[in-house]
């Protein structure tokens, strides 16, 4: 496999769950690539069906969950859908390592940090067991917790938030993975410590070269920090665009709306309004662009037809699915704000 080949590829990605209702489509036929050293951002509103799209990746199905048929993820040289259950356990933490949303939760309370990040480490069948030890303290000072020899025998509730991040971090990079999926990784934290998590997670994606997809409701988090962003709604990708020209002026109306909303960072300005209205039910998907009900340039081809993904790059690196974008590069008055904000 190539220097340049992308290390996470999804063409028509459907993920399907039965309910006692019906079926339900929460991730409705995205196609992207991430390559190796790159972050990719997605953002969306809740309920846009990032978690259910991330889960999907890592073959981490909620119970009922299925893929659609001609759905691919490519995860190195490991096609997820195809995967058992004992295969895709093999792959985790070693080619995809997870940070999630909640510090709070996903430590074991009644476990030792240090036994934790063992359990990681003795997959490694590169580390001797007389060296797991010291590869315990190496991970939690890469990840910047100080004193890390006495850190490794306290447990979660002992630490803070921001430091049992930090530990999560430390067990998802434990096994060297060339994928990070950080799930909403600030949003249990105070913005102080969120800006430290983001920049922990921003240095060892350069210094080790992985790929990061950074996922966040929030685009100021993603924006600077990602080379690209992904923009879900409805369970569909409207717009992949590299940051600039998220900046100077997306394409689709919806992310137009989603940059002026950011204004919630800075002072109240009445020239940023922020999107009326609210998604649609998955359960009751309009037939066209899921938008339509909510843009402010829709027509009746918006209503009847969803449009197709215009790729602007090569390989569909950037496009956007409308079918009345913006001129590229039509400024937006919320760019300064997001700048002074990321
Ligand atoms: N197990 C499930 N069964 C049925 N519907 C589900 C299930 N999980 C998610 N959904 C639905 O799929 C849609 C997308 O959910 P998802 O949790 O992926 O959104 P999200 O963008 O991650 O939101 P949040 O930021 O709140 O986590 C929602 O409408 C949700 O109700």
């Amino acid at each position: 496999m190539s220097q340049d080949t992308p290390r996470i590829e999804v063409r028509n990605l459907v993920t399907l769950i039965d309910t006692p209702r019906g079926v339900v489509e929460p991730v409705s036929g995205i196609t992207l690539s991430v390559a190796p050293g790159e972050t990719l951002g997605i953002v969306g509103e809740t309920g846009s069906g990032k978690s259910v799209f991330v889960r999907s990746l890592m073959g981490l199905m909620p119970p009922g969950a299925r893929y659609g048929q001609g759905s691919q993820v490519r995860i190195g040289p490991h096609e997820m859908t195809r995967l058992s259950p004992g295969q895709l356990r093999n792959i985790w933490g070693r080619e995809i390592g997870l940070i999630p949303q909640d510090p709070a939760t996903s430590l074991n309370p009644v476990r030792r940090i240090g036994a934790q990040l063992m359990d990681c480490i003795l997959r490694d069948p590169n580390i001797a067991p007389s060296q797991r030890r010291a590869r315990a303290v190496e991970l939690l000072s890469l990840v910047g917790i100080s004193d890390p020899e006495r850190r490794l025998e306290v447990y979660p509730h002992q630490m803070s938030g921001g430091m049992r991040q930090r530990v999560l971090i430390a067990i998802a990079i434990a096994l060297s993975p060339g994928v990070l999926i950080a799930d909403e990784p600030t949003t249990a934290l105070d913005v102080t410590i969120q800006r430290q998590v983001l920049d922990l997670i921003q240095r060892l994606q350069e210094e080790v070269q992985t790929s990061v997809l950074l996922v966040s409701h929030d685009l100021a988090v993603v924006a600077g920090r990602s080379h690209r962003v992904g923009v879900m709604y409805s369970g569909r990708l409207v717009e992949l665009l590299d940051t600039a020209s998220l900046l100077a002026g997306p394409r689709h109306p919806y992310t137009r709306g989603l940059l002026n909303s950011q204004a919630h960072h800075a002072p109240a300005r009445e020239d940023l309004p922020t999107i009326p209205g609210e998604p649609p039910d998955i359960r009751n998907r309009p037939p066209g662009c899921p938008f339509a009900p909510r843009c402010p340039r829709a027509s009746a081809l918006c209503q009847a037809r969803m449009p197709e993904f215009t790729p602007l790059s090569p390989q569909g690196a950037t496009g956007f699915a409308c079918h009345h974008p913006f001129e590229a590069g039509a400024q937006t008055s919320a760019a300064p704000v997001l700048r002074s904000v990321s």
